[in-house]
């Protein structure tokens, strides 16, 4: 579904990816994992055009969509919920995910209301707290409006960077809770998650990436290929 093939990101004169292959298939949760600076949020940013890649290909279906701008990707069908959230100010809860349907423009009244109703019964939270002020709620909540926003657009496949950093142990769980719902309903979803532990029982396939390059691929549900991952970043 989505296929990275030996993909090269600069920032100005900055090698950051340095020949990422990596793909996503339908159905599918896939973990990418690393420390700190290694490029993982670089790799989300390239699949959503907010930075193009310098060199490589970055293929959804098969068509080529690397270097394009971020909302004809967004069009075509890549949901990004970047790591800061990116809550607008001023907007209510409710303000902020209608923003989310001018992604997919031409749709109608009552297909924008069924997805409002659809949100809400998968963020009842959010339901409650549709007239406050997005801004105002708290970190945990605001991580759940930025995927809800997202998921309003009806995303073929989503790039979800770092969804509980700074987040309360409770919170983390719900999140994770949510991205189990989301895995079930089938929808393709490429993951960067400090929390390896947690993130490996909800993913069915794993890259680490190290320095700009993928170092280590497996499958979630191998005991062996999760040691791997262990060790790997445990050097
Ligand atoms: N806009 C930018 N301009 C220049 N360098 C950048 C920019 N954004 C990131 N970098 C650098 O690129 C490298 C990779 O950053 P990136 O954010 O992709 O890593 P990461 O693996 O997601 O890290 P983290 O886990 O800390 O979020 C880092 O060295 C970072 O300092």
């Amino acid at each position: 579904m989505l296929e990275l093939r030996d993909v090269h990101t600069h920032y100005g004169l900055s090698h950051v990816l340095q020949g990422v292959s990596l793909r996503v298939e339908p159905g599918e949760v896939v973990g990418l994992f690393g420390r700190n600076g290694v490029g993982k949020t670089t790799v989300m940013k390239t699949i959503a055009g907010w930075v193009a890649p310098s060199r490589g290909a970055v293929l959804l279906e098969g068509q080529p969509i690397g270097g394009l701008p971020p909302e004809r990707i967004c069009r075509r069908g890549i949901g990004f919920v970047p790591e800061d959230r990116r809550i607008f100010p001023g907007l209510t809860v409710q303000e902020n995910l209608v923003l989310g349907f001018m992604q997919s423009p031409g749709r109608s009244r009552a297909e924008d209301r069924r997805s409002l109703d659809a949100i809400y019964s998968r963020f009842p939270r959010l339901g409650e707290r549709r007239g406050q002020m997005g801004t105002t709620l708290s970190g945990g909540e605001q991580q759940m409006l930025a995927m809800a926003r997202v998921l309003v657009g009806a995303p073929r496949l989503l790039l979800i960077d770092e969804p509980t950093e700074g987040l309360a142990p409770k919170i983390v769980d719900e999140i994770f809770t949510l991205m189990e719902g989301l895995r079930r309903d089938g929808i393709p979803i490429l993951l960067v998650e400090q929390n390896m532990h947690r993130a490996i029982g909800l993913v069915q396939r794993f890259y680490v990436l190290e320095r700009g390059a993928i170092v280590l691929e497996g499958d979630g549900g191998n005991t062996a290929h999760r040691e791997a991952l262990v060790r790997q970043l445990a050097v």
